[in-house]
């Protein structure tokens, strides 16, 4: 018997997945999926020990990486010495040929939070990742726009595999599914890493959500027999970690420690960074429960404390610090949103740069310009300020923690906000889009994770808004019911299991650890169900207002 499988079949699947392709993904299954298992359950002891009441703190354990000044990453590699712009996003055609068109020193080509995992994406991101590599990518809309990369300068190349707890199953090793994140990493270093060394650069990749530096050390072991055997000099592979989990914040050191001779620094993932702080603190009590998510901003006294952490740890280890991203993004049709745009994600990149960053991330095209400007003004021509020493900040566990001093308050407006913002995220993470725009934010599955986590956390903690109303399951029905009214019902809508989704991830007793876990099982799995269809099903309260129950 064949010990690998495809479920799935997608247009341009025999391009990527090569029998030498599968071999090598075999191999990578076979040396590290149980590792991978075993840092997943450990993940799962963290998580209850966490909401049992553990603090999470710096490691005894290791404290000698963190007090030995002597060792430092490995120099930037080429392409990566100047990443003052960052443009992020789903390795869709035509998006591709945008981001290489977009002026920014970096690409990050993604497979997780942008991108929805469905079969025909991630074969989709293989064959445009082959063919932008290899200069051949070309686009035509349906409405005949043509397409081609005109840039003399194109960005560097990063790839976002998925996170480590995210299954392929639709590629199937002995009955079981293989990692996502060997899946995308194996498959476009296999395809694609000598023609990028080749090209002047190298195969290089962002790895989000690691919870731990044993995490990081498994990434690690991973570039080594990769490149081993697909005879690349160790050390071409590079990588920069997401800080985007509470416990990753407290091992930043040793995350660049274990990844040292592959390691291109760290950035600063906002978005599940709060998504993480909620999740780990959700039944913490009042003070830890967060205000309307449009008040959790970076200058919250617990995300400054993250972020000047990060540029300190980086920084003492020679390694860049990347800024996040700022959701919101320009609009052509709407100049007043797009000014606001324009405003935030300057203030936001200024302060980014005079912190010590050395780049940050944008969303979108139309901002490019602005986060160049906002680094050029600090960096002027020098490539990086990795010489810019934050000794100057303490490293303190408390502040990391201490969500009680965020200001702001839980209004109606924001609860609604999260649910329509989750819906509207999940209906479109569904059909296949992995972010999308929404009242002109940015929306991917880390704000989306934050929205539907926050319900979930208001309602445990029968928080009040600010009109004297508890948050209640019922309360949150009854707005879901309103929404609904307002949903579309067209034929390829799935605003129905949008809600279901909803509802499993904010409304139940238990909390799923991650949205995309819980709707990957539901509806993209193998047993997936099918497309519901018909009128959105609302479940109203008796004492809830009657135009509740009438959405259709
Ligand atoms: C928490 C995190 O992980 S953040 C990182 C993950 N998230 C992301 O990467 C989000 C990236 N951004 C996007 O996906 C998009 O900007 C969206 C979905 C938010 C908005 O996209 P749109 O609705 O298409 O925006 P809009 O209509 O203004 O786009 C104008 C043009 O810019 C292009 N564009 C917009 N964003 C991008 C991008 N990130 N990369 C490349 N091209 C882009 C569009 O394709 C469009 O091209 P066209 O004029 O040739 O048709
Ligand atoms: O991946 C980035 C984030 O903010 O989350
Ligand atoms: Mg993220």
């Amino acid at each position: 018997m064949e010990r690998i499988r495809i479920t799935d079949h997608a247009e341009g699947q025999d391009r990527v997945l090569t029998d030498d392709a599968l071999a090598f993904l075999l191999e990578l299954h076979d040396a590290f999926e149980c590792s991978r298992q075993q840092l997943l359950q450990d993940r799962r002891k963290r998580r209850a020990a966490l909401a049992d009441g553990e603090t999470p703190r710096f490691l005894e354990a290791t404290a000698h990486v963190r007090e030995d000044d002597s060792w430092r990453v490995a120099p930037p590699a080429p392409g990566l010495e100047d990443r003052r712009v960052e443009i992020t996003g789903p390795i869709e055609r035509k998006m591709t040929i945008n981001a290489l068109n977009s002026g920014a020193k970096v690409w990050l080509a993604d497979c997780e939070d942008a991108s929805s995992p469905l079969w025909r994406n991630v074969i989709a991101s293989q064959v445009n990742l082959q063919d932008a590599i290899r200069d051949r990518i070309s686009f035509t809309s349906p409405a005949g726009k043509e397409y081609r990369v005109t840039a003399t300068e194109t960005p560097t190349i990063v790839v976002r595999p998925r996170g480590w707890h995210l299954d392929e199953h639709r590629i199937v090793v002995d009955g079981k599914p293989m990692s996502g994140s060997l899946v995308d990493f194996g498959l476009h270093l296999f395809h694609n890493g000598r023609e990028l060394i080749a090209r002047g650069r190298g195969p290089y990749f962002y790895l989000p959500k690691l919870e731990d530096h044993r995490e990081a050390r498994l990434w690690d072991d991973v570039f080594v027999l990769a490149q081993d055997r697909l005879g690349i000099d160790r050390g071409t592979i590079r990588a920069t970690v997401l800080i985007e989990t509470i416990t990753a914040a407290f091992e930043m050191e040793e995350i660049l420690w274990q990844l040292r001779e592959h390691s291109a620094g760290l950035n600063a993932g906002r978005w599940d960074y709060l998504f993480s702080m909620i999740k780990a603190f959700r039944l913490r009590g009042p003070d830890f429960v967060l205000p309307d998510r449009a008040r959790l901003t970076m200058t919250a006294p617990f995300m400054r404390a993250y972020t000047e952490q990060l540029v300190r740890a980086c920084h003492r280890r020679g390694a860049h610090a990347i800024g996040g991203m700022a959701a919101f993004v320009p609009s052509a049709k709407d100049p007043v949103a797009t000014e606001r745009a324009l405003r935030a994600v300057a203030a936001d990149k200024s302060r980014e740069a005079g912190d010590g960053f050395d780049g940050s991330w944008v969303a979108h095209p139309g901002l490019v310009e602005t986060c160049r400007a906002a680094f050029d003004a600090v960096l002027g021509d020098r490539p990086h300020q990795l010489d810019r020493s934050r000794d100057d900040v303490a490293v303190d566990a408390a502040a990391l923690i201490d969500l009680s001093t965020t200001e702001g308050e839980i209004t109606d407006a924001g609860l609604r906000s999260n649910i329509e913002i989750a819906i509207r995220y999940m209906e479109a993470w569904l059909r296949g889009h992995g972010a999308v725009a929404i009242h002109s934010l940015m929306e991917d599955a880390a704000t989306a994770e934050i929205s539907r986590s926050q319900v979930w956390q208001w309602i445990h903690n029968e928080s009040v808004t600010s009109d004297g109303r508890t948050v209640t399951r019922e309360r949150c029905e009854a707005i879901v019911a309103e929404l609904a009214a307002s949903f579309g019902e067209g034929e390829d809508d799935r605003f129905r299991e949008a809600i279901e989704l909803f509802r499993e991830t904010a409304l139940e007793e238990a909390y799923p650890a991650f949205l995309t876990l819980a709707g990957t099982e539901r509806y993209l799995g193998d047993g997936a169900r099918r497309p519901a269809t018909g009128p959105v099903p609302v479940q109203v309260a008796a004492d809830e207002p009657a135009e509740a129950r009438t959405a259709a």
